[in-house]
């Protein structure tokens, strides 16, 4: 990776699911995310916000423009990639730690090394359980646990193979507004600590403010990146900043722009009409 490039470029990206006359999700869309960064990424319903992470994960390859990712071009899916989506996806016959040490069963160096190093990458999993607050519960079952714990435990299994990259698409869209709270903080503690790329897409404006280090904000499908803005409270931060004033200004000033791509979006249909 040449110095000075970004951890994550996506120049000029086209993306269409199916034939030409199928549908447009991605068109004209660029973004860099520098090593290190949380970047949160917010839009309309529908605006391409999970085709934007199915790209950048090696998932679906784009139409037209480049995807690159630690300097080079995405073309499948990536090892270096953790990632969790809103429904956690836990085999329901394994053991929540059994869930975690998945990726280790993938991943290369892990893969090779799991068998004679089972347990210091069981203790890796537990200590990971800990940090989510799910200790004593590595020998449960996925439906013993809650919803909010189960998506812990899927955090857990995003990061247990050390991934450079973080993708994460509305992890947290399924639980109530207090576990979700509970959660920002935990993930903030982790990325503190452990310091993932990361990229999150989120509906909760305020999810993206409390976590991340810079927001972009995408227009109506066909998607591309329309406004961006860095989020400059300082870290770490608590869930009773959410009340003060500049977080609420920084959340206003993004439902304005997202009303805007909307608006414009609605523009479009009624001129096409
Ligand atoms: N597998 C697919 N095949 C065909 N069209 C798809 C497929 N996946 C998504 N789309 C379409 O692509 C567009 C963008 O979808 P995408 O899921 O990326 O949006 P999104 O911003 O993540 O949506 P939401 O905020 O509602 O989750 C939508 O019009 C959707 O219907």
């Amino acid at each position: 990776m040449a110095a000075g490039q970004p951890f994550v470029e996506i120049d000029d990206v086209a993306m269409r699911y199916g034939g030409a006359d199928a549908t447009l999700a991605l068109s004209g869309t660029s973004l860099q995310v520098e090593r290190g960064e949380f970047v949160a990424v917010v839009g309309p319903s529908g605006c391409g916000k999970s085709t934007l992470m199915k790209l950048v994960s090696g998932l679906w390859p784009s139409s037209s423009g480049s995807v690159t990712v630690g300097g080079r071009e995405v073309d499948g899916p990536l090892p270096m990639v953790g990632m969790a989506f809103q429904n956690p996806t836990l085999l329901p016959w394994r053991t929540i730690l059994g869930n975690v040490m998945l990726p280790l069963e993938v991943v290369e160096p892990h893969r090779r090394q799991l068998r004679a190093k089972r347990a210091y990458y069981a203790d890796k999993a537990g200590r990971l359980l800990d940090m989510v607050g799910l200790a004593g519960f590595g020998t449960h079952y996925p439906h013993q646990l809650s919803g909010g714990m189960q998506q812990r435990a899927s955090l857990c299994r995003a990061l247990i193979h050390d991934p450079q990259l973080l993708m994460l698409d509305e992890p947290f869209g399924a639980l109530d507004i207090f576990t979700r709270e509970e959660l920002w903080a935990q993930l903030q503690d982790v990325c503190l600590s452990l310091k993932p790329t990361v990229i999150l897409v989120t509906h909760d404006l305020r999810e993206a403010v409390f976590l991340a280090d810079r927001v972009l904000v995408m227009s109506s499908r066909p998607g591309r990146i329309i406004n961006e803005r860095r989020i400059d409270l300082p870290r770490p931060r608590r869930l009773e900043n959410t009340y003060d004033q500049h977080f609420q200004e920084l959340v206003h000033e993004l439902r304005d722009h997202i009303h805007a791509a909307r608006q414009g979006a609605e523009q479009g249909v009624a001129d096409a009409a």
